[in-house]
């Protein structure tokens, strides 16, 4: 996967004051399978260096939004806009192809082989020239340790099986992966298999990394603790629409499992978004 990113485009949409449009920008987003709209005019603006957490009850539209986000679905109405100009993604390659990295909930890895070359697939480092090039496997293994001692994995052999791997070090790698190949929008399903403690620590510190490097974060998780922890920004769903959108300063971790793990107050806002 190329996820190699060719360089900004002028921005088309800058202010007297300067501010850099977002990286990325849904506006009115709605998705629909059959008539049911599993997203219903969704706006989202992601900045560099900001953490989005995407919450929401089973159903609300998480997985659809991660889905338009990485070119999986087209929405049927809104707009998609990188660096304020709007644009298509007819895949999943152009979405990449813009510097939009997606882990995704179900990650696939290719267990068999090490990790170094689950980390490069294809876009492994060599050295001489044709004929002669050769695989360069010392600098592949060193790039993946160095790439995941950047996310906090340090300890890891990178000629092991990836099968060997844990959840939270499989979601690591895909986003080493994604901060190596100069990805600018990370977007993180998290998996909905129970992940130890410690593996979901890794994740959220990878998270972390990411953002200090400057990359626009999406992160879908089920956890209001764990969205807490790392969030910027807080996008509720409910029911295909928004249902809040808040900032760190908006919620303490308390308010945010009220509305969300403790369902009551999201709800009668999601029933009353329903009836309208
Ligand atoms: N391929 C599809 N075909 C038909 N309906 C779909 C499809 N994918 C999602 N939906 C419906 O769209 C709505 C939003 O689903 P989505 O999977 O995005 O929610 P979610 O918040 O990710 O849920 P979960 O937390 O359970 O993964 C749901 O009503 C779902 O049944």
């Amino acid at each position: 996967m190329s996820t190699a990113w060719q360089g900004p485009a002028e921005p088309a949409d800058q202010t007297a004051t300067d501010v850099p449009a977002p990286v990325l920008e849904l506006r009115g987003v709605t998705v629909r399978f059959g008539s049911v709209p599993a997203l219903s005019r969704v706006s989202l603006a992601l900045r560099s260096g900001e953490v989005t957490c995407v919450l929401g009850e089973n159903g609300s539209g998480k997985s659809t939004l991660v889905a338009v986000l990485s070119g999986m679905e087209q929405p049927a109405e809104g707009e998609l806009l990188v660096d304020g100009r709007p644009v298509r993604f007819r895949s999943p390659q152009q979405a990449r192809a813009q510097g939009i990295a997606t882990v995704w909930q179900d990650l696939a890895i290719a267990p068999l082989m090490s990790v170094w070359r689950n980390f490069f697939l294809g876009a492994e480092p060599t050295r001489g020239l044709w004929p002669f090039r050769r695989l360069d496997v010392g600098r592949a293994e060193e790039i993946t340790t160095r790439a995941m001692a950047r996310v906090g994995v340090t300890g890891l052999d990178p000629d092991q099986a990836a099968s060997a791997l844990q959840a939270g070090e499989r979601q690591s790698l895909a986003i080493a992966r994604a901060l190596h190949f100069g990805a600018r929008v990370l977007v993180i399903d998290e998996p909905t298999a129970p992940m130890t403690v410690s593996q979901r620590a890794m994740v959220l510190q990878a998270v972390v990394a990411a953002r200090e490097d400057g990359l626009a974060v999406v992160f879908v998780t089920h956890s209001p603790q764990y969205a807490h922890l790392v969030g910027d920004r807080f996008l509720l769903l409910g029911g295909g629409r928004v249902a809040g959108h808040l900032t760190r300063e908006d919620v303490d971790v308390d308010d945010l499992t009220r509305l969300v793990a403790g369902g009551d107050e999201l709800s009668r806002l999601t029933e009353s978004l329903r009836r309208e």
